[in-house]
């Protein structure tokens, strides 16, 4: 199975968006259905949900909103700064805010008790605050967040990368979530394969990211 570092997967994005003229957010809105079909809905109907402000985070907030449909109880919280949101999180964000659903911010330590009280009440955590975007150690109130996550929680999920870990190493800047289970798209990424026993069981789903985008960026990489 091939497997793709991080910056590879932003050149597809970028190759469908930019050539093929596919939305990032229809790309998101594919994601998160994909990670909803991974979900045991029988079992699970209290969510904790953990999201960042870039795309890992725009994820997060689609699978939300999904799961709200779906009449299961949601907690949203967000870790950064909404002022740093990445346009394909802020049209999700704005679609919960329009749906007057509750989201909780996590700016500091007496944030983390309300944190501590949806761990204690749900029965699965969805890490979505970093994917492929994580560019440092994780430090500060992301680290207290962390620590609380992989304490506390009684079934964890990571979207595409689990939270701390490098995708291209599987190195662990700091402190990574420890996930149970770890949906990742469209392609394997090498951090997964090299880290492989701390991202939980690893679940590739296609997120309708066309041939063309991939043979063309992986090829033309290939050439270098
Ligand atoms: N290409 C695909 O397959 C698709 C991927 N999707 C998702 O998008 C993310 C990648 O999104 P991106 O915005 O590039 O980055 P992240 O969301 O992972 O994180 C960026 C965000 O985090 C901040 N940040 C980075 N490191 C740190 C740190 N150590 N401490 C604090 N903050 C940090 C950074 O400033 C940004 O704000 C990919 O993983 C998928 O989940 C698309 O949704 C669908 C297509
Ligand atoms: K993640």
């Amino acid at each position: 199975m091939i497997a793709v570092t991080g910056e590879n997967m932003k050149a597809i994005d970028n190759y469908c968006i930019e050539k093929l003229g596919i939305p990032g957010i229809v790309l998101m809105e594919n994601a998160a259905l994909k990670v909803i079909k991974n979900i045991d809905l029988n079992k699970f109907n209290h969510f904790t949900i953990l999201c960042g402000v870039g795309n890992n985070g725009g994820d997060g907030l689609a699978v939300a909103r999904h799961l709200i449909v779906k009449d299961k109880k949601v907690d949203i919280f967000i870790l950064g700064n909404i002022d740093k949101g990445s346009h394909d999180f802020m049209i999700n964000y704005n679609i919960l805010k329009n749906m007057n659903i509750p989201i909780k911010y996590i700016d500091n330590k007496k944030d983390l008790k309300t944190l501590e009280e949806s761990l204690s009440k749900s029965d699965m955590v969805i890490d979505s605050v970093f994917g492929t975007g994580l560019t440092r150690e994780v430090e500060g109130i992301y680290k207290d967040a962390f620590s609380l996550v992989n304490q506390k929680g009684k079934y964890i999920l990571s979207i595409d990368i689990p939270s701390g870990m490098d995708s291209d190493t599987g190195k662990i800047l700091g402190i990574a979530i420890k996930p149970n289970k770890t949906i990742t798209f469209q392609l394997m990424k090498k951090g997964l394969v090299d880290n492989k026993n701390l991202a939980g069981d690893v679940i590739v789903e296609p997120i309708g990211m066309p041939k063309i985008a991939i043979d063309t960026v992986l090829n033309t990489n290939k050439d270098h």
